[in-house]
């Protein structure tokens, strides 16, 4: 390292000196209104702040993901550049306070906060901004990077006052590390292609099952400063997926949870106790795909081996005394009704299953 890099690293302790700074000038006293920080001031701590994400060399900088427990019915990642407000956004959404600030990589690590909605619990993860080239492991972006391909749906936040650009720039760093979003994983069969089959590096994703098909959602932050024609055009693109939002003026914040929920294709499931109706405030959620099997398996784990069947009811025939008996493989959907399971478990050991008998969802 040479003399000047040496001088430009910053200790923990010129970051406080900067940011006091920044506080200081921040408040106006006399209008007790916020003005912007001086923008060589904001520059230096930017840069400072991203020093401490650089991976630490002595520990092997191995860029993985932060060390974040997966908690909940499902994971949402969001993903920028730094300050476009995906901090703001967490602490509005969630009852977690993340630190926002008008400087770049105020968020140095992973936090984690939780959406409630309709009964399911999402986690919502804020992360530090990422740079161009994150995933060729500038910064701790590849951290960052590979937190998002363990995410359920992805949210790329964007600043509305900076250019489209941002969008393009973001996807190649997500794809760099094998996420391919809102495109499904292509069906493999062995069978003599015809026109139109699957290419060959779809096919070698397919079988090293190195990709991850991620729905995304495209969010444009601080609309309270563009042209309303501005936030027109923009929520035209993109086949609907352009959510238009405001943290600071609370706006569209709740058709950006809705479209999270409805992205998420999330399946509740409810379960009831012989003789009982089901507690309909309670449901377990599952992802796409789910069967009945996964309903076993998420209730109690040594469910699925004493299985025999499951009743189901159709949404058209809700509470209909007349369900039809399905298997273990039975794909669940929010559409029906199921009331399971017979099992064969000697009898009077029910009540080591206490829901063993009956499962169903709306
Ligand atoms: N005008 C406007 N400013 C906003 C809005 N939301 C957030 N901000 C401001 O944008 C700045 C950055 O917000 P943060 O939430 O810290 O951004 P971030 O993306 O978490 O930033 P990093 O953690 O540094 O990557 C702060 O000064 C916020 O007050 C908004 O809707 N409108
Ligand atoms: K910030
Ligand atoms: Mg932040």
């Amino acid at each position: 390292m040479g003399v000047l890099e040496k001088h430009l690293l910053a200790s923990p302790r010129q970051i406080q000196e900067i940011e006091k700074e920044m506080q200081r000038t921040q408040k106006n006293k006399a209008t007790e209104t916020n003005i912007p920080p001086p923008v060589a001031l904001k520059a230096k701590l930017a840069k400072y702040r991203a020093q401490l994400l650089e991976p630490d060399k002595k520990a092997g900088g191995k860029g993985e993901g932060f060390d974040v427990l997966k908690s909940g019915d499902a994971r949402v990642a969001l993903i920028g550049f730094p300050s476009v407000g995906k901090s703001t956004l967490l602490s509005k959404v969630t009852k977690t306070e993340s630190i926002t600030g008008a400087y770049e990589f105020t968020t140095l690590t992973a936090i984690p906060g939780v959406l409630e909605y309709e009964g399911a619990r999402v986690q919502l993860l804020d992360l530090p901004g990422i740079v161009e080239g994150a995933a060729m492991g500038r910064g701790r972006g590849r951290q960052v990077v590979s937190v998002a391909k363990t995410a359920d749906v992805i949210v790329i936040m964007m600043d509305a006052t900076k250019s489209n650009e941002q969008r393009r720039l973001l996807e190649t760093e997500l794809e760099a590390v094998g996420i391919r979003l809102n495109t499904k994983a292509p069906d493999v069969v062995f069978r003599q292609k015809a026109a139109g089959g699957i290419d060959t590096d779809e096919f070698i994703d397919v079988l090293l099952g190195t990709r991850k098909y991620i729905p995304c959602l495209y969010v444009f932050n601080k609309i309270d400063s563009v042209s309303l024609e501005e936030v027109e055009r923009l929520s035209t693109e993109n086949g609907g997926r352009n959510v238009m939002i405001s943290c600071e003026l609370d706006l569209g914040l709740d058709i950006l949870l809705e479209r999270i929920w409805e992205e998420l294709r999330l399946v509740k499931v409810y379960t009831k106790r012989r003789g009982a109706l089901p507690d309909l405030s309670d449901p377990i959620c599952l992802r796409p795909g789910a069967t009945i099997e996964t309903v076993c398996h998420s209730i109690h784990r040594g469910l699925a081996s004493h299985f025999k069947y499951a009743l189901v009811w159709g949404k058209s025939s809700k509470f209909s005394p007349q369900p039809q008996k399905v298997g273990i493989t039975h794909a669940v959907t929010d559409e029906d009704v199921y009331v399971s399971g017979t099992m064969s478990t000697p009898v009077g050991t029910d009540n080591f299953f206490p829901h063993s008998v009956s499962i169903f969802t709306k």
